[in-house]
């Protein structure tokens, strides 16, 4: 039996189409939680006769979820960049930039989950939280424990969420409580890859309904590997996980973190003389490619942008954690204009924040800086270029631009017929106080972006299946 929703829906079409649906019904396939279809403009009235036209009978067997007044039904939001063992310390480390922050803070804690009872308690909530807050994706570095890493990839799997999790390789500059050596790195990076046999497509177990997507739905829980950063990986594991990620096809993901800080650029140039940038260095190991996650890229020059648009990888734009740590305000629009795909991350915890929302909030903040920065600094035409970063934009990169970091745009990210639904029901906790009836739908939504929480996120849905929510 399906299920049908109907109310007012809000997705993204494109970085400048945001298209709100007041009256929409939309049906839920209960088999593989594809939507089959969405028909536009149905009264209240009118949800018995449209669903028996398209051949759903109303009986005691199918559900109706009808949002109420001042609820929207939108997407769920993509977390592209965040590190699971590090949320114990969200909050912390606004006096430090990069590379002493990850000596002080970041690396004896995540030393700590070598203990894998307590990945498992910590993850647990994790991954808990962030349902609740609207991930319903999440790209997640892991530690560099194998074992730990897999009690992740289980918790997203138990739980519902789509996730790719990958084991942090880290085999040099790194401090002797918290490292391992290259054969280690390569073994157990094997080892960890092969946990992920066991989550299978879907469709592969079942027959499916309603889609036409002719290749079957990748699993909810994937791999991801993730060379912790070039300072920290040898050439030996860069060219091992160059050659990995492309002995599958599809490829398998690559996410790791590219000119963040000065410091660390600096450092990096010094370890791969023979590379004339940065972005050079993953691409010489053949990271860079449609698959492939570049945390940051807040200092990139024009040959970096230029190399990751012509190998199609994406970009995480993570603003808390770029303000938090003192990295520098990424241009997002410089990105956009050289047709890089850009999504949010969070990039917890050198971010503060739980959740898409403070991370697309900063990001609109930040891009009004760099705007008013460029029109301040030059006179040139390309001033012009700089605006701030639109509230479809941000939405799209909170939504189907993430979809498309994780090569799964035609899968999620919007409520187009035959993508799976991944949703999230809006209904302002108090509503009245900072809502009320006068607003329309966009006014809701606009007020929930940039001031509501998790307390307003009544559902969250995940290929069709409730994981979350504060109802
Ligand atoms: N923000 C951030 N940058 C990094 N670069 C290398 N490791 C890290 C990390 O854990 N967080
Ligand atoms: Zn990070």
């Amino acid at each position: 039996m399906p299920t049908l929703y109907h109310g007012t829906l809000i997705h993204s079409l494109s970085l400048t189409q945001l298209e709100v649906l007041p009256n929409a019904l939309l049906c839920v396939s209960d088999t593989d939680g594809i939507i089959e279809w969405l028909e536009r403009g149905v009264e209240g009235s009118e949800i018995q006769e449209v669903a028996a036209r398209k051949g759903v009978i109303l009986d005691g067997g199918v559900e109706v979820v009808v949002l109420g007044k001042g609820e929207v039904l939108c997407p769920g939001m993509i977390d592209t960049h965040t590190h699971a063992p590090q949320y114990p310390n969200n909050g912390l480390g606004q006096q430090y930039q990069l590379l002493e922050w990850l000596d002080k803070l970041t690396f004896p804690r995540e030393a700590m989950f070598a203990d894998v009872e307590y990945a498992r308690r910590i993850y647990d909530q994790v991954v808990k939280r962030n349902l609740n807050a609207g991930t319903t994706t999440a790209c997640y570095y892991g530690s560099l424990h194998d074992e730990s890493t897999r009690v992740l990839a289980d918790i997203c799997d138990d739980k519902g969420q789509r996730a790719f999790v990958g084991k942090c390789c880290m085999d040099r500059n790194c401090p002797p409580t918290y490292t391992e050596t290259t054969e280690s790195c390569i073994s157990s990076t094997k080892s960890w890859l092969s946990h992920f046999d066991k989550f299978t497509s879907p469709s592969s177990s079942d027959s499916g309904s309603g889609s036409d997507q002719s290749v079957p739905s990748p699993p909810l829980v994937q791999p991801i590997l993730t060379p912790r950063f070039a300072i920290s990986t040898t050439p030996e594991v860069l060219a091992f996980i160059g050659k990995l990620a492309h002995s599958r096809s599809p490829s398998i993901a690559i996410q790791t973190h590219l000119s963040e800080n000065p410091a660390e650029v600096e450092f990096t140039k010094q370890l791969f003389p023979d590379c004339e940038t940065y972005a050079g260095v993953y691409d010489k190991y053949d990271l860079l490619g449609p698959g492939t996650i570049l945390a940051h890229c807040v200092h990139l020059d024009d040959k970096e942008r230029e190399v990751i648009s012509k190998r199609g990888a994406g970009i995480s734009h993570c603003p808390t954690s770029n303000t938090h740590l003192n990295s520098g305000a990424a241009d997002v629009g410089k990105m956009l204009r050289a047709g890089i795909k850009v999504g949010l991350g969070t990039d917890c915890g050198g971010g503060y924040a739980l959740g898409i929302l403070p991370s697309l909030r900063q990001a609109a903040g930040v891009s009004r800086f760099v705007s008013w920065s460029s029109a301040g600094s030059t006179a040139s035409p390309s001033s012009c270029d700089a605006q701030p970063l639109s509230l479809p934009q941000l939405f799209h990169m909170a939504t189907l631009g993430g979809a498309s970091l994780c090569r799964l745009e035609s899968r999620i990210g919007n409520f187009l017929p035959g993508k799976e639904f991944d949703a999230l029901r809006i209904k302002p906790a108090s509503p009245g106080m900072w809502t009320d009836d006068r607003d329309s739908p966009e006014e809701v939504f606009e007020k929930w972006l940039f001031t509501g929480d998790d307390r307003d996120v009544a559902d969250v849905w995940v290929r069709g299946r409730r994981v979350g929510g504060a109802a």
